[in-house]
């Protein structure tokens, strides 16, 4: 089977080329520095502090399920998950693998949503860091299994030099040396990326060997309130969730039957 996280990383790069000739990485460094004076609200916070903790995914489409929601709209798909009481968005910009768009978190950011927004992308590039910020994003995603060591430290600091957080995404237990370059949260994700089989395992065996002090993501896989319940038992603070909301009618009334169910569990616990 071909590995598609290598057929996504080789498309990027072309991608990334294509688009550098309509704005280089220095004019888009410069829009940055001219243009994004906030300070974005803080990934690392919202999830540490908020209730539920579930950064609620705006996907549209994936290689593995093909289309999941064609016509899911990012003007009130991120808004209603705000509302029912995510703790942030993650919003997948690739297009071709994904159906998304950098202009989905713009649109989201316009219609309402305050809370932070991850930006979800193979970053492999720092014109992608640039391009985040500038799209109204609090955050990216790096992922160990893109990047060497050198390349990922080199992107953090410019991600934190232009003001982004960044939840770096590992998956085995080869790629924990990572932790160590000091992400603002570390994933932990269940999902393969050469395969795209998931199991939640995956986190609860990796848990116990991150940093003691890291705000810990798991991601992908999760589609029940018992689960976040088991996997909030093994140290974790966020959850990382996108299919099983998106494949619902209503995304949105979804995340918040399940947050119901998450605060009935903890009643009965207390
Ligand atoms: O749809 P799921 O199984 O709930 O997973 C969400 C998210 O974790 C997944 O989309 C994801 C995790 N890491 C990624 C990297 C790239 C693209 C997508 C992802």
């Amino acid at each position: 089977m071909k590995d598609i996280l290598n057929e996504i990383v080789d498309w990027k790069r072309r991608e990334n080329e294509h688009l550098g000739r309509l704005f280089d990485g220095r004019e888009l460094r410069a829009m940055v520095d001219r243009q994004c004076r906030d300070t974005p609200p803080s990934l690392a916070r919202a999830v540490a502090e908020s209730g539920t903790g579930i950064i609620a995914e705006f996907k549209r489409k994936s290689p593995s399920k093909g289309w999941i929601k064609a016509d899911g709209s990012a003007s009130t798909i991120p808004l209603a998950y705000q509302n029912a009481g995510a703790a942030a968005i993650s919003i997948l910009t690739d297009e071709r693998f994904f159906g998304g768009r950098d202009e989905y978190v713009s649109m989201a950011r316009r219609s309402g949503v305050t809370v932070p927004i991850l930006y979800k992308n193979f970053v492999v590039d720092e014109s992608q860091l640039f391009r985040a910020r500038l799209c109204g994003a609090s955050a990216v995603l790096l992922i160990a299994a893109c990047l060497d060591m050198a390349q990922c430290a080199g992107l953090m600091r410019t991600a934190h030099d232009i003001g982004l957080e960044v939840l770096l995404e590992m998956h085995s237990e080869a790629e924990l040396e990572y932790a160590a370059l000091g992400p603002d949260l570390c994933g932990i994700n269940n999902r393969n990326l050469g395969t795209f089989n998931t199991d939640v395992a995956t986190s609860l065996a990796l848990a116990p060997l991150l940093p003691g002090d890291a705000v810990k993501v798991s991601e992908s896989g999760i589609g029940s309130a018992d689960t976040v319940a088991v996997l909030r038992q093994a140290g974790f603070s966020g959850f990382l969730i996108g299919e099983s909301l998106m494949k619902a009618e209503s995304p949105g009334k979804e995340l918040s039957d399940m947050i119901n169910r998450m605060k009935k569990q903890a009643g009965t616990c207390s």
